[in-house]
């Protein structure tokens, strides 16, 4: 081999010039031992690399479902189990949002009043129209006619001494942002927008709203920091965001009496049973709570805050990391489940681990608050049909959480009957468990006939608010949820 005298690395490296046969053997297998733990070395490091890589990459979960079907009050379980420093000082915050539900349904109770009262004045008048009293919320059933209450200046009274939680309920919404508002009856939307074989003109809302955005890292954790004490806030508005939560409190206190009186009347209960409402089924019902929580040294208890209601806009990730499983970092995407939200949902599908769908089975009965046309089943049953059938999600386990179970319950001991809501049900039994045999048949059989893939079938019934239950319901699905995810990054 000739060597340049000019390349000093070629001759450091170059053979001794006066070499015998077996020192150049010696010298051989000495380097071809060397290159073998010198590749051995770059193995494991690579191996090392991969393993950590898989170790660091998040499980990610998509919560799915209509609006109000649990999805955030599942997430707030999850928080509940593995979060627990952030959950104790969001704790405090949670008190307005309460508020806010408590008085939103004295509002609702109260317009009832209101409007029953104003028939019977103008029912009394000789030759008056019988056109009720114009009030907020036009959503209620009409007024029970024909029926005679016996009114008293108590009701009067009662109603004057509550017209102040009026501008509390604005003040409040305004503080906490557009997660405080219930989305309203708007035009006619697809269930499935997000389907790729909707049509374009069904699938995208005529103007685009916040609730289309498709990410926000923090959305209602963002309106529950408006209300949040904080280090970083100016003395002075600090001073005035105490001053206005005083006054929002002051008037609050000041009904404390007459929202009692008004949800213990037994004429407001004789008005509300005519009318078959069931204000006890409503999201962020805390009537029955007014003694203990309007105090001023209340703290939201975990079921106080699993029970309140505050809207999901947009899409929100939320980070956990479970101690179980050595610190394995969670991203649980809360999705807004209203129709004008929905279409923003696609774009978290391809990189999914598990989606956690949930279906309220209590809802046979209710219309969706967007299309009052609309039933709150068929609506679940388009949903799921259509994330069954998605292409992109045949690979992706998806649980099905049938939801709200104990308001189902309830309902069903009130004596309503399936059958008349669903014809189909037929003469079955009409007990809680026969029921929910029947829905889980009939999910079953969707994601059966619509999946492009064989797929098994994960079902739990749920009633999120019950926070024990759903610790246990949980601790499987996460179990269930991680195998997966470890499996899936061994394939890879
Ligand atoms: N009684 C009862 N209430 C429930 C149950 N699950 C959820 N809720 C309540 O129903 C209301 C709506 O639940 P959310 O978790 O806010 O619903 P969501 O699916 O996140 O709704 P959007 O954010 O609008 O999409 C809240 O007040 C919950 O506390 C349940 O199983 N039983
Ligand atoms: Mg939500």
């Amino acid at each position: 081999m000739f060597i340049s005298a000019d390349d000093p690395l070629a001759l450091a490296i170059a053979p001794p010039r006066n070499e015998t046969p077996e020192e150049k053997d010696a010298r051989e297998t000495a380097e071809l031992e060397a290159r073998r733990i010198s590749d051995a070395i770059d193995d494991q490091i690579r191996q090392e690399r991969t393993a950590l890589k898989k170790k660091k990459k998040p499980v990610k979960v998509l919560l799915l479902g209509q609006s109000e079907s649990g999805k955030s009050a599942t997430l707030k379980n999850f928080q509940l189990q593995h979060a627990r420093h952030e959950w104790a000082e969001e704790r405090a915050s949670w008190r307005a949002v309460i508020y806010l539900n408590l008085i939103r349904n004295i509002i609702r109770v109260l317009d009832i009043l209101i409007r029953e009262m104003s028939l019977a004045e103008s029912e009394k008048r000789p030759g008056s129209s019988t056109t009720p009293e114009c009030v907020s919320d036009s959503d209620e059933e009409t007024p029970s006619r024909g029926m005679s209450y016996h009114f008293t200046d108590k009701h009067s009274f009662i109603r004057r001494r509550l017209g102040p939680l009026r501008s509390v309920q604005i003040d409040l919404e305004s503080k906490l942002g557009p997660e405080a508002q219930e989305v309203r009856s708007a035009t006619s939307m697809s269930a499935t927008p997000f389907d790729s074989t909707v049509p374009p003109s069904q699938s995208l809302p005529k103007r685009p709203s916040r609730d289309f955005g498709v990410s926000s890292t923090n959305g209602w954790k963002s309106a529950l920091e408006k209300l949040r004490p904080s280090m970083m806030n100016s003395a002075r508005l600090q001073r005035r965001r105490d001053a206005d939560h005083n006054e929002i409190t002051d008037v609050l206190f000041g009904c404390k009496e007459a929202m009692l009186d008004l949800w213990q009347d037994p004429v407001v209960q004789q008005v509300l049973a005519h009318r078959k409402m069931k204000i006890e089924d409503s999201p962020g019902f805390f009537l029955n709570d007014i003694g203990r929580i309007v105090t001023h040294d209340y703290e939201p208890t975990d079921s106080d805050i699993v029970r309140a209601r505050l809207r999901t806009v947009g899409i929100q990730q939320h980070r956990v990391v479970m101690d179980e499983g050595g610190g394995k970092e969670w991203l649980l995407y809360d999705v807004g489940g209203a129709r004008s939200s929905r279409a923003a949902w696609a774009s978290y599908f391809d990189d999914v681990d598990a989606i956690i769908f949930l279906c309220p089975i209590s809802c046979f009965d209710e219309q969706l608050r967007e299309d009052r046309r609309v039933n709150r089943l068929e609506d679940s049953y388009l949903l799921w049909k259509s994330v069954c059938s998605s292409r992109i999600l045949a690979k992706t386990d998806i649980i099905l959480f049938l939801n709200k179970c104990d308001i189902l319950q309830k309902k069903i001991q009130r004596g309503m009957c399936i059958k008349d809501y669903i014809p189909s049900y037929g003469d079955r039994k009409n007990d809680t468990i026969t029921v929910m045999r029947y829905f889980q048949q009939h999910f079953k059989e969707i994601s059966k006939q619509h999946s492009p893939d064989p797929r098994p079938f994960f079902l739990h019934f749920t009633s999120v608010i019950d926070t024990k239950a759903t610790a246990a319901t949980l601790g499987v699905v996460e179990e269930s949820i991680l195998r997966a995810h470890l499996r899936k990054a061994d394939l890879l």
